[in-house]
């Protein structure tokens, strides 16, 4: 059989080499602009994947013969080429309707739906001559790459340099550094990585992991014409800091109807219900005591579980992801945090930074912020409204003010202000709020004894700086303590 070397083969080359870089790097826009002959900030992302895929269709169908692409045409390296040139191509013509069963998907919840265009896609590696199992294994990684890009991308906006890298390191995380050896080894064999995402409280380490955990890869089953799991089962997320320590095992391993008092039901825990290619984000993980700590170190070591109340071992196969805003290395240091498990929860370490860094980085990331979080509100906000609040913040909070509560607390600032047309930092609100509410005691109008406590615990926090010490002084415990300090109300 000929085996040849198409013509314009150093562009297919330029392509495949494209395929494997992170849409989310600078190297990113260079090598598309090689592609093009173009100049970084000439075109978006989108333009040019436009005219690159315009290029490259033009590139296919001018290789003869035959006119249709057969990937048995070529050998060694040049096939290699080839193959990716030919998957980035047919991922670009696949992407808008993956983007859409992705949103279909979301809608129908956890039950997985059948691809609409299933046919169409097999059909094509089919004629290209690809094998059952490849074929599976690139519909599945289509489907995975696009909710990478769409998941980090809607869950990390901003453009100052800390968030650009928080982007790639995300991507990096889920399709690994060199795609080359996630493809060839370890696809759909992610579970054993864990992520620890470390930063302060506020700062969007939730939305980071879910953009990981509904990322994973999910098996296509021709068949079927449907993936195996929705990827709306694939994200567990488990606050630690929400539960007293009695409820802990019970929220993360599950329990047997009546194995403890108000065990009225079996009830499934979070590892019991991660889909084997999600993910488990134990929230809060600083928070939770030594004993419960070496629980989980036995799952994600055996990666077997029982159900409080119960012998039957249970597998979980999913990824484990936690985070904390606490400074674990203190934490390990206090003999607070066992090394074991440290060592088990991080096999990546990704730092989400805080508001005011992003801010210094760069100014200008408030005000898309803004419209982001305005989004939450009012569907649509107008532009203008938008700058309004910009102006009022900058008008009225302090210029240096270092955003404690980070974007959580520039979410409340954008409803005070359009309330009360003023936000002056939680610290100066938080004082002050103190003294109003104990004026108001004396007077009379008794605000209630939690809006008190709530008070109270956040001046002793702005005074000591940390949960412990305002555990200690209201002799709370210091989940009870953290909860009136953080929970907006
Ligand atoms: N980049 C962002 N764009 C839009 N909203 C964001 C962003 N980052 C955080 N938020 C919002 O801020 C709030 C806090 O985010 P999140 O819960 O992810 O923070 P966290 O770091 O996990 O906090 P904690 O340590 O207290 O659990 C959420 O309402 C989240 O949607």
């Amino acid at each position: 059989m000929k085996k040849r070397q198409p013509e314009q083969f150093e562009f297919f080359e330029q392509i495949a080499d494209l395929a494997f870089v992170n849409p989310f790097s600078r190297e990113r826009e260079s090598a598309d602009c090689r592609v093009l002959n173009g100049t970084p900030g000439q075109w978006d992302l989108s333009r040019r994947s436009e005219k690159i895929q315009a290029l490259l269709r033009e590139r296919l169908q001018a290789l003869k013969p035959p006119a249709e692409f057969r990937i048995g045409d070529y050998r060694g390296r040049v096939r290699e080429i080839m193959e990716y040139a030919w998957l980035f191509y047919q991922f670009h013509e696949f992407q808008d309707r993956f983007d859409r069963f992705i949103a279909a998907q979301e809608r129908a919840g956890d039950e997985p739906i059948e691809l609409p265009f299933a046919d169409e896609v097999t059909g094509c590696f089919r004629r290209a001559g690809f094998g059952e199992a490849d074929c599976a294994k690139y519909i599945g990684l289509f489907y995975q790459l696009r909710r990478g890009f769409l998941f980090i991308n809607s869950s990390v906006s901003g453009d100052c340099p800390s968030i650009v890298e928080l982007r790639m390191r995300l991507w990096n995380h889920i399709f690994t550094f060199n795609p080359h050896w996630y493809l060839d080894y370890l696809i759909g064999r992610m579970e054993e990585f864990s992520t620890l995402l470390l930063g302060a409280t506020g700062s969007g380490k939730s939305l980071a992991a879910r953009a990981i955990g509904c990322s994973g890869f999910i098996p296509f089953d021709l068949k079927r014409r449907r993936f195996r799991e929705s990827f709306t089962r694939s994200f567990q997320a488990i606050n630690l800091a929400q539960f007293p320590a009695s409820l802990l095992e019970s929220e993360l391993f599950g329990h047997k109807k009546g194995a403890f008092t108000g065990a009225i039901e079996n009830h499934p825990g979070g590892f019991a219900r991660c889909s084997p290619y999600g993910a488990v984000f134990i929230d809060e993980i600083g928070d939770i005591d030594i004993p419960t700590q070496v629980k989980l170190l036995n799952v994600i070591q055996d990666r077997t579980f029982s159900p409080v109340g119960s012998h039957e071992r249970q597998r979980f196969s999913g990824r484990v992801i936690s985070a904390t805003h606490r400074d674990i290395e203190q934490l390990r240091r206090d003999g607070h945090f066992r090394d074991d498990l440290y060592y088990r929860l991080c096999s990546d370490v990704i730092v989400v930074p805080g508001l005011q860094q992003r801010l210094r980085e760069n100014p200008e990331e408030l005000r898309p912020l803004i419209g982001r979080l305005l989004k939450r509100v009012l569907d649509n906000p107008d532009g203008q409204l938008v700058a309004r609040i910009e102006d009022r913040i900058r008008e009225t909070v302090p210029q240096h003010y270092s955003w404690p509560g980070n974007v959580r607390e520039l979410e409340q600032c954008i409803r005070r202000i359009c309330l009360t047309g003023d936000y002056r930092g939680a610290e100066n609100a938080r004082s002050s709020d103190v003294g109003t509410a104990f004026r108001l005691a004396e007077t009379g109008a008794e605000p209630g004894v939690q809006q008190l406590l709530q008070q109270y615990c956040r001046f002793l926090y702005e005074k000591y700086g940390s949960y412990e010490a305002v555990a200690r002084i209201t002799r709370l415990d210091r989940r009870t303590a953290r909860k009136y300090i953080v929970d907006p109300s």
